[in-house]
């Protein structure tokens, strides 16, 4: 994938109608978005319908980031794989721009959304390698202005102007996930991600700063992309590593794939709109 040059709206357009020339790409309940392990999640997706985008060998932005829109199944379900994430570091803090493909999803009627990253841990009773399921974030781009929203509301995606972001990771998914990790007697952590806009790392100072704040763990992506999520009335889920991603990948694509497995049928946007107070 390379994020176009154009603004975002023309981006879902070009790709969406890109994508429809192909039956093959149509009406897809799950998705998630993983950034690093590309084997893991092709590993994950028991069948490959299509994959479009780069090579993860031409991907040199972000190390261990491919650009690949995956489409597949997971235990029967259908699921897109977005394997790799435009970050706002790399893309002059265009947000609207780098939360776009869960715009596309969107469009392709997703519901569901798994998202994962990397994040350094705030909170002391983590250990490096420990899998995280987050329960809030602290989106402090957005607080400073810099929200994927701004700028015009563009009623063709539909969805509302003001977005409450409250309970923005579903509780009854986050239930189930906790739930399949004690059966699969996993370590899972539950905590509050902040986001910066790094990409530079964090002072000493800045980390005791986001824990006094009630932030568990840190990193520089995924807000955004949960704002726009909710605005497309997308039910969220999501999961991080705490700091070896590549070391701990394999445990959490384990969950993921159970997780998808267990996931109760998808609520149309009526119902999630209903059930949001909309
Ligand atoms: O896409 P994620 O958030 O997993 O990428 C991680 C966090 C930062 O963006 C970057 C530096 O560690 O990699
Ligand atoms: N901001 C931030 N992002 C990360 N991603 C992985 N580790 C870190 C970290 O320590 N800080």
């Amino acid at each position: 994938m390379t994020p176009p040059a154009n603004d975002e709206t023309n981006g879902v357009d070009n790709t969406i109608s890109a994508l429809n020339d192909s039956k093959e790409y149509k009406h897809y309940d799950y998705s998630m978005v993983n950034p690093r392990n590309y084997d893991d999640i092709t590993k994950v997706v028991q069948s490959i319908i299509a994959q479009v985008g780069e090579d993860k060998a031409k991907s040199d932005i972000v190390q261990g980031h491919a650009g690949k829109l995956i489409f597949g199944t997971i235990h029967g379900k259908k699921v897109i794989c977005q394997a790799g994430r435009f970050h706002p570091y790399e893309h002059k803090m265009d947000l609207a721009l780098c939360a776009m493909p869960i715009r596309v999803m969107d469009q392709l009627g997703v519901r569901t959304l798994i998202v994962t990253n990397a994040a350094g841990g705030v909170n002391k009773s983590f250990h490096y390698g420990d899998l995280m399921l987050i329960k809030d974030q602290i989106f402090l781009p957005g607080l400073a202005g810099f929200s994927p929203l701004v700028g015009e509301h563009d009623k063709r995606y539909g969805g509302p102007r003001f977005v409450s972001m409250h309970e923005c990771f579903d509780k009854d998914l986050r239930v189930l996930t906790k739930d399949i990790a004690n059966r699969m007697s996993m370590r899972l952590m539950e905590g509050v991600y902040v986001m910066s806009g790094g990409p530079q790392y964090e002072t000493p100072a800045e980390v005791r700063l986001y824990h006094a704040v009630g932030a568990d763990a840190l990193g520089m992506s995924t807000c955004h992309e949960v704002v726009v999520a909710k605005q497309c009335l997308m039910k969220v889920n999501h999961l991080e590593v705490i700091d070896a991603a590549n070391k701990q990948g394999g445990k959490g694509v384990d969950l993921i794939s159970a997780l998808v497995k267990e996931l109760p049928p998808p609520m149309s946007k009526q119902e999630t709109a209903k059930l949001w107070g909309y």
